[in-house]
């Protein structure tokens, strides 16, 4: 078939045909470099002897640089001249942005050559040559490594369609960091981008210019802006499902020009790889819409079997534009690609470097600190980032005045974050290293990664999450191949890899897998494995299946046995099961009774069409799947038919979101709970008694009872008492608990309770969009009424205050206790006393009071007065909710 697995090659000679444009390079792979240039001793036997002293001393250890003279060193090649932005309008060279055959506008080619992009890639040019895809008619499938450059590709074809077809793009990303970074990147490329508006009815037919409206969403998000005023939705999988069926239900779908799906092998992942099928196959179901598919991957191997079922053009790349060197590691010794013996590290008569994995991190780390370079290392687990760290911290460099001086400002940062200082950050960060892990809070993540990427931090210790993440790069890169007990994946060793170099300042990235000898035979197969094929994920453990029926007749794109089958045609799953109709039938006839019997949908006994009830189609508006939607179903039933407003408990159980109650996110302690009882009012134990928690139950089980998840009534009752003492923690967040003391008494990762601070607020519209279509209007409306409160997570007093960036719990308690009660109050205030109050709100929870400290306070102090001048203009709302 024409459009499956176009070599690079072909892509560029079809395009020279057609353009008769100059030669280009073919992408090809380039050799793994290995590091026997590195300055090493040469032992007898011909191999190279790292020269680091056995033993490095005492505990506060400072290496001297000639114990360090053979450990690979990061090299110090000059970085590559960044690039500048073109003139516009260069007709000569294709790989200029500029050149009028991708036909965008001059805004576009100044904002990308502002983020240092003003030339494509060959690589970008052959691909974006294939028939079809410039003028929007096809759809497309490729993969390139990490780092490869695959975003412009996809970036050129949205912006033709927003700017050129005038219709809406859908970018979904697996993450909230990414949502975050992609929407940044996008409005900071487009921000001087101008549209005509439609008019506005018969009684206003001008047409306005305005900027394109660039929304970021996930589950902690609330957009001001409806799906008809929105250019770019940046999604996570949930979202954009929830997106795209709103859109088919409101029959605006066909705004949507084009979907971009980064890092698409996420079709396998067994928990969420369902939901990004199922969003695909209902875009392949709106044939007559011409929505333009734009699918992604590092790491895919069926690259064509996906680009078939998405009917689109595939294009597979090598290329990497800053190549690596990768290399293994065990027993002291260093091995390149081929395997091939290149070093030894020595090893030490240090009782905490005993291990010769700990020893050969430890080398390896400081022989690049020690160059100036940043690194990276993959562990195992949490706590050994954190041990980690503070084994590292030992050994780092001592720092200049200047970098002492900036690390300690970082410090105080981290102080006046939500969470309050880290202990073992506060040991670490001196020495330029840091741990980064989920149990981390989002503030904290975000100063780790902005201290990373300014050179004031040198080591992160981090997790496995961090290389699907945030884009840290680092120009050495060290890997545990295990993630727990468990050995990393294949493609996960890949994103952990592709984080090493950094573009426009290394000319080279450097990975290590450090292992032990046990290890050594799975590693090996780890790092010969081929990548991962993506498989459907309908089947199997989750309820993907019964998902994809209940919202393909939900949303009407599915209502009888034959567009059934034509919608199933359109699945993953479909193109991957050996004889479809014959394997699946019987699963199909399951799934429907199923979803019958659950009363989400009813076949009509005289048409036999299958159509939704309405818990059905308010748990599909909810994006919701059908085991959350019935939970949900029940839950809400029964407040409907009482509920308590003596206190707040009874409304913040129903804020509690659902998916923090599944039995991997919480395990509870019965104990705990039990203690918790005790404490509550009389008002509270009734509302406790409303949801189904019953004090002499909890008893029983604190006293070493078990509750086995074995029916689905004790499935449900489980999660009852999950999600009650969840909503525990979450009350006391609401009451102004900091983080830290509520992940404390919890004895849980901070990480969990701030996003469950963030979460509860997209919970809430959950809840009401099911409310409301239930057709429950009241309680919609009490829901409503109370989630404000949440959206900022203090006391009613203090809901206005804390509208203002950087004045949130705690400081806002201060704000108010010295005056400033209001955003008027705020909006009047002088900076000085800004400063002051700020001051208070600070050095009240340990801080130092110093001239660096204090510049920043004057610099915060400053955006807090801008904006609450705004805000009580009227004008900013738009701008705080981008923050927050
Ligand atoms: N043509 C180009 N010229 C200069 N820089 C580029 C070009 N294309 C991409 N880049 C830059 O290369 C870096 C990596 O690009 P990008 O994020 O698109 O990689 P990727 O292939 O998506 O990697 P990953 O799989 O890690 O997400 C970015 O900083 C991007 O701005």
């Amino acid at each position: 078939m024409e459009n499956i697995r176009l070599s690079s090659e072909e892509a560029l000679r079809r395009r020279r045909q057609q353009q008769q444009q100059p030669q280009l390079a073919p992408p090809t792979k380039r050799p793994l470099a290995d590091t026997t240039n590195h300055p090493v001793k040469r032992m007898n036997n011909g191999q190279k002897m790292l020269d680091i002293a056995p033993d490095w001393g005492g505990n506060e250890i400072t290496p001297s640089p000639s114990l360090t003279g053979g450990i690979p060193a990061a090299s110090t090649q000059m970085p590559p001249p960044t690039s500048t932005p073109a003139g516009y309008r260069d007709t000569a060279n294709p790989l200029s942005l500029s050149n009028p055959m991708w036909g965008l506008k001059r805004e576009v080619v100044l904002g990308l050559g502002a983020c240092g992009i003003a030339t494509m890639y060959p690589w970008q040019l052959a691909c974006l040559s294939l028939p079809g895809l410039l003028a929007g008619e096809k759809n497309l499938v490729y993969t390139a490594p990490t780092s490869a450059g695959k975003s412009l590709v996809a970036d050129v074809l949205m912006i033709r369609k927003l700017v050129i077809e005038r219709k809406k793009a859908i970018v979904v990303v697996p993450y909230i960091a990414i949502v975050q970074e992609k929407t940044k990147f996008l409005k900071k490329v487009l921000e001087k981008v101008k549209v005509q508006s439609e008019p506005r009815g018969e009684w206003d037919k001008t047409r306005h210019w305005r900027g394109l409206n660039i929304v970021g969403f996930h589950s902690g998000t609330r957009s001001r802006l409806g799906w008809e005023e929105i250019d770019v939705a940046v999604c996570t999988i949930e979202k954009a499902n929830a997106l795209v069926n709103a859109s088919i239900e409101s029959r605006t779908i066909d705004t949507l020009g084009i979907i971009v799906f980064d890092e698409l092998h996420m079709l396998s992942d067994p928990h969420r790889g369902h939901i990004l099928e199922l969003l695909a196959t209902k875009i392949l179901c709106l044939t007559d819409e011409h929505i333009q598919i734009v699918g992604m991957s590092a790491t895919l191997s069926n690259t064509a079997v996906v680009a078939k079922w998405l009917q689109a053009e595939c294009y597979e790349c090598t290329y990497r534009p800053i190549p690596l060197q990768e290399h293994l590691v065990y027993d002291n010794s260093i091995y390149n690609a081929k395997m091939q013996l290149t070093a030894h590290i020595p090893p030490s008569e240090l009782k905490e470097l005993k291990d010769p994995v700990t020893n050969a991190v430890v080398a390896l780390v400081y022989a690049c600190v020690k160059e100036g370079n940043g690194v990276l290392v993959f562990c195992e687990s949490r706590k050994r980032c954190e041990d980690l760290a503070l084994l590292l911290m030992k050994f780092m460099p001592r720092p200049n005045a200047e970098t002492r001086e900036k690390r300690s400002e970082f410090i105080s940062d981290l102080t006046a974050t939500s969470a309050g200082l880290d202990i073992v950050l506060e040991k670490t960060a001196p020495s330029g290293v840091a741990f980064h892990h989920a149990g981390l809070t989002t503030e904290e993540k975000d100063l780790i990664a902005g201290a990373y990427d300014q050179g004031l931090l040198k080591v992160i210790c981090c997790t496995a999450t961090m290389a699907a993440g945030v884009n840290l790069p680092a120009r050495r890169v060290i890997i545990s191949p295990r993630m727990g007990r468990d050995f990393i994946t294949p493609a996960m060793l890949r994103q952990m890899k592709g984080r090493a170099g950094r573009k426009g300042k290394d000319t080279v990235g450097e990975n290590f897998v450090v292992c032990r000898r046990e290890d050594l035979e799975a590693v090996r197969a780890i790092m010969d494995a081929d990548m991962p094929s993506a498989n459907s994920c309908l089947t199997g453990e989750s309820e993907g299946l019964r998902r994809a029926l209940l919202e393909g007749i939900a949303t009407k794109l599915a209502t009888s046995a034959d567009s059934l089958d034509d919608f199933l045609r359109c699945t993953l799953l479909f193109h991957t099961t050996p004889t479809p109709i014959a394997t699946l039938r019987p699963l199909i006839n399951t799934a429907i009774t199923s979803l019958t019997t659950s009363n989400l949908i009813t076949v009509h006994p005289s048409t036999s069409y299958f159509s939704a009830t309405p818990p059905g189609l308010a748990t599909v508006a909810a994006g919701l799947g059908p085991d959350e939607g019935l939970f949900l179903h029940e839950e809400l039933s029964r407040a409907l038919k009482a509920f308590n407003l003596e206190s707040d408990l009874h409304i913040i159980y129903h804020f509690t979101p659902i998916h923090s109650t599944s039995t991997s996110s919480i395990t509870i302690d019965w104990k705990l709970l039990r203690d918790d009882l005790d404490t509550l009012s009389e008002s509270n134990l009734r509302a406790a008694a409303f949801v189904g928690v019953n004090p002499a139950f909890v008893n029983r089980m604190a006293q070493g009872g078990t509750l086995k998840e074995d029916t689905p009534a004790n499935i449900e009752k489980a999660r009852v008492y999950r999600r009650f003492y969840v909503a525990l923690m979450l009350r006391q967040l609401i009451n102004e608990r900091p983080v830290h003391v509520v992940a404390k008494s919890y004895d849980i990762a901070r990480g969990f309770v701030q996003g469950l601070s963030t979460t509860c607020k997209g919970f809430a519209t959950t809840s009401v969009t099911f409310c409301k279509v239930m057709g429950w209007s009241g309680l919609a409306v009490l829901l409503e009424h109370y989630s404000g409160r949440l959206d900022l997570g203090v006391r009613d007093d203090l809901m206005e205050l804390a509208r203002i960036p950087f004045v949130k719990s705690w400081t806002a308690r201060v704000f108010h206790e010295n005056g400033l009660k209001s955003i008027t109050a705020v909006a009047n205030a002088e900076v000085g006393e800004l400063v002051r109050v700020l001051g208070l709100a600070r050095w009240g929870r340990g801080g130092s009071e110093d001239e660096g400290v204090k510049k920043r306070l004057e610099e915060r102090a400053e955006v807090i007065l801008k904006c609450a001048k705004r805000l009580w203009d009227q004008e900013c709302v738009g701008d705080v909710d981008e923050y927050y």
